[in-house]
């Protein structure tokens, strides 16, 4: 039996910013062949031009699927954020169109915080004013202001997969570790809770975000947050570049009270390797600035170049949604003999009795059906044996029943 109704060969695949080789070579190994690949993010227009074309589509950080984009994307039938964080793309409006959202939740974690350990201990010891004076042909040997990182302490904002990693990390160097957190979380180690993202900021010698970019994160440290923080202490943000008020942190380092930072984010990022970038921060001494490189090394970057195109390719060919970010989540078997029909739909009442009703109907026996709810979505898969163009009959007859987002005949 055929195996997909609409030919692998036929499934256009769109790799944006330079995801891993190890992308290509899964949705290769899977049987895919029309992979277009980019380096780099692309402008607005493009992007609508091309995302009108394809079915699936991987992009990191830097590329915006807003709705106006979405809207183009007629024939998506997948996303995969290639990184943890999924802020770029209008959740909402993807779910809308039936278009699961999948990303790589823990593949960079470790990454990340081994950069922020490294960071913490090098502006402890002002290693990157003393590495620029000794570019500049300058020496200036001196303990002061130079501390070990033992017996600080460490304000992990944001204490989720990275966050807790950072304090595991950070406890084994002798540090003693608070974090903030809107939710109630297990504390590992001899980590304590903060009572409040303020007493945080007010106790802390280094304070880290980790935090989601979301309304409530949005500008989350300003003037008012810094001016809390210890004099002389430091920020390392490698959550979202929109969490600073990156304005008020160089005010703050340019006065002294904040000793050092560490940013890897920014508000505003080069679509590319080749573009400029800008930011109040250049040319401070006492500031490492990375190019949003939290997650990428290469043990990362490959495990996540397999773990989100293996998500892809599973819904391609299969169905499954398990770990999608926006949509029910459905492990599914696998039915050799059958034909598997899927229905997306708004969750409103009557769905399920209308697309039962269809089957007992047109006297179609059922040999599996799953179904999968959110809030707003709704997953039914169904499986029947029959053929291909009955299939496909009984498939525009789903389509027409209220509330339906998508409905496909998968194989
Ligand atoms: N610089 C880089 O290259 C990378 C950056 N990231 C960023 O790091 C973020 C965090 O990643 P994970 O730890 O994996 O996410 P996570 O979802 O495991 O943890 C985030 C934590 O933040 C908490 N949180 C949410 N809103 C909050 C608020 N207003 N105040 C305090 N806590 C709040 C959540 O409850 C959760 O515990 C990602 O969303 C992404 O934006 C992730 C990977 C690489
Ligand atoms: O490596 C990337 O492109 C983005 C990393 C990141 O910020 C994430 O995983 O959320």
């Amino acid at each position: 039996m055929k195996r997909t109704s609409f030919p692998k060969q036929d499934i256009r695949v769109l790799l944006l910013e330079g995801v891993s080789r190890s992308a290509v070579e899964t949705f290769q190994n899977a049987g895919y062949s029309q992979i277009e690949f980019h380096e780099k993010s692309l402008p607005e227009d493009e992007l609508k031009r091309r995302i009108a074309e394809a079915h699936l589509i991987g992009i990191r950080s830097r590329t915006q699927l807003t709705a106006d984009v979405l809207e183009q994307a007629k024939r998506l039938i997948a996303i995969g954020c290639f990184c943890i964080g999924t802020n770029q793309v209008d959740l909402a409006s993807a779910a809308g169109h039936g278009i699961p959202v999948f990303n790589a939740p823990y593949s960079n974690t470790r990454s990340v915080a081994e950069l922020v350990i490294a960071e913490a201990i090098l502006l402890m010891r002002r290693i990157p004013e003393k590495n620029a004076q000794c570019h500049r042909g300058g020496w200036s040997k001196s303990a002061l202001g130079s501390y070990e990182v033992r017996d600080k302490v460490l304000g992990i904002v944001g204490y989720g997969h990275i966050g807790t990693q950072v304090g595991l990390l950070a406890e084994a160097l002798g540090m003693r570790v608070i974090y903030h957190d809107v939710e109630t979380k297990l504390a590992l180690g001899n980590a304590r809770p903060s009572a409040s993202l303020n007493e945080l900021l007010e106790r802390a010698d280094i304070v880290t975000l980790h935090v989601p970019e979301t309304t409530q994160t949005k500008w989350m440290i300003g003037a008012e947050q810094i001016a809390r923080m210890r004099a002389g202490s430091i920020l390392i943000n490698a959550s979202r570049g929109t969490v600073v008020d990156i304005d008020a942190l160089a005010a703050a380092l340019r006065s002294g009270h904040i000793a050092g930072a560490a940013v890897d984010v920014f508000p505003v990022e080069p679509k590319g390797n080749d573009d400029a970038f800008t930011s109040p921060l250049v040319g401070m001494d006492n500031v490492i600035l990375t190019p949003h490189v939290g997650g990428s090394t290469l043990e990362a970057q490959d495990n996540i170049g397999i773990e989100v195109a293996s998500k892809l390719v599973r819904y391609s060919d299969n169905g499954s949604t398990l770990s999608a970010v926006n949509f029910p989540e459905a492990s599914l078997p696998e039915h050799s003999q059958s034909r598997r029909l899927l229905h997306i739909h708004r969750n409103v009442p009557g769905v399920l009795s209308r697309i039962n009703d269809l089957f007992s109907r047109e006297n179609v026996n059922i040999d599996g059906q799953y179904l999968q709810t959110n809030p707003t979505i709704g997953y039914v898969v169904i499986d029947v044996s029959m053929p291909e163009e009955r299939a496909a009959e009984l498939k525009d007859a789903l389509a027409t029943i209220p509330g339906t987002l998508r409905a496909r005949v998968l194989y």
